[in-house]
C-alpha cells in the first residue's frame, strides 16, 4: 500500500485536481469573492488542521514520527497560515473580519471529519485522511506550471507558492514519509485506508465548490 494506490483507486481524485474553482485560478477568470471566500475559510480550516497535526505528534510511536508532526506544525504556522494572513491583506480582508467568519457547512465537514479521524484512529489512519490534503495542492501546484502561466493573473502568487520547488520538495517529502507509513499497513487496514483517503478526497471537491458558490 502506498499514496500512489489510494490516489489511483479514488474515485473522485481527478475531480478534486481538476475543479473548475482550479481552472477558473488558472486562467484568471475566478470571481474576486470566490477567492475571497475561499481565503477565509481556507484560514479557518487550516487552524483545525494544525491541531490535526498536533494529534499526530500524540499518535507517534517514534521520535523520528514526532518530529514529522513537529515539522508540519510548524509549516503550517509559519508558512501557510502566514501566506494566508499575507494574502488577507493583500485582498483587502481585514484579520479581525477572517478570525470572525463563521465557518461554512463545507468547512465544518472537512475538518471534524479529519479531527474525528484523527482522535479516533491510529497514527496511519491519520495519515490516510489528510494524504489528500498534503498532496493535492503540489499535485495540482505541479500540473498549472506544466501547463504554462497566463499574464497578468491576478492570482498567480497564490499558484507561484504550490508550484514552487519549496513546496514541491515539502510535498514529495511528505509522500515518502507517508508510503514508508502505509508500507506497514496490513491487508485488512487498506479497505479503512482508502475511505479515510476517498472521504477527505471527497471533502475537497466541496471545499473548491463551497468557494465557487460562496455557500
Ligand atoms: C482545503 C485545503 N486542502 C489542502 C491545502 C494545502 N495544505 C489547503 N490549504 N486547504
Amino acid at each position: 500500500m502506498d499514496f500512489q494506490t489510494l490516489r489511483d483507486n479514488c474515485p473522485t481524485w481527478q475531480d478534486y485536481i481538476h475543479h473548475e474553482f482550479v481552472n477558473q485560478l488558472a486562467t484568471g477568470t475566478l470571481p474576486k469573492q470566490s477567492f475571497q471566500h475561499y481565503l477565509k475559510q481556507d484560514y479557518l480550516y487550516l487552524i483545525h488542521y494544525t491541531r490535526v497535526m498536533a494529534l499526530s505528534v500524540y499518535k507517534s510511536d517514534t521520535l523520528a514520527q514526532m518530529r514529522v508532526g513537529q515539522a508540519g506544525i510548524n509549516a503550517m504556522l509559519d508558512l501557510e497560515i502566514g501566506m494566508y494572513l499575507e494574502f488577507c491583506e493583500q485582498w483587502d480582508i481585514p484579520l479581525e473580519e477572517v478570525e470572525n467568519t463563521p465557518e461554512s457547512p463545507a468547512t465544518i465537514a472537512y475538518t471534524r471529519y479529519l479531527l474525528d479521524a484523527a482522535m479516533s484512529g491510529s497514527l496511519i489512519e491519520l495519515y490516510a485522511a489528510i494524504a489528500p490534503c498534503l498532496m493535492g495542492y503540489g499535485e495540482i501546484g505541479q500540473r498549472l506550471k506544466a501547463q504554462g502561466f497566463v499574464d497578468n493573473n491576478p492570482y498567480q502568487p497564490w499558484i507561484d507558492v504550490f508550484a514552487s520547488e519549496e513546496f514541491q520538495q515539502v510535498t514529495a517529502q511528505n509522500e515518502a514519509f507517508v508510503n514508508e507509513l502505509f508500507a506497514g499497513a496490513s491487508p485488512a487496514q487498506q479497505p479503512k485506508l482508502q475511505k479515510l483517503f476517498n472521504t477527505a478526497s471527497r471533502m475537497e471537491v466541496n471545499f473548491w465548490q463551497m468557494a465557487l458558490d460562496l455557500s
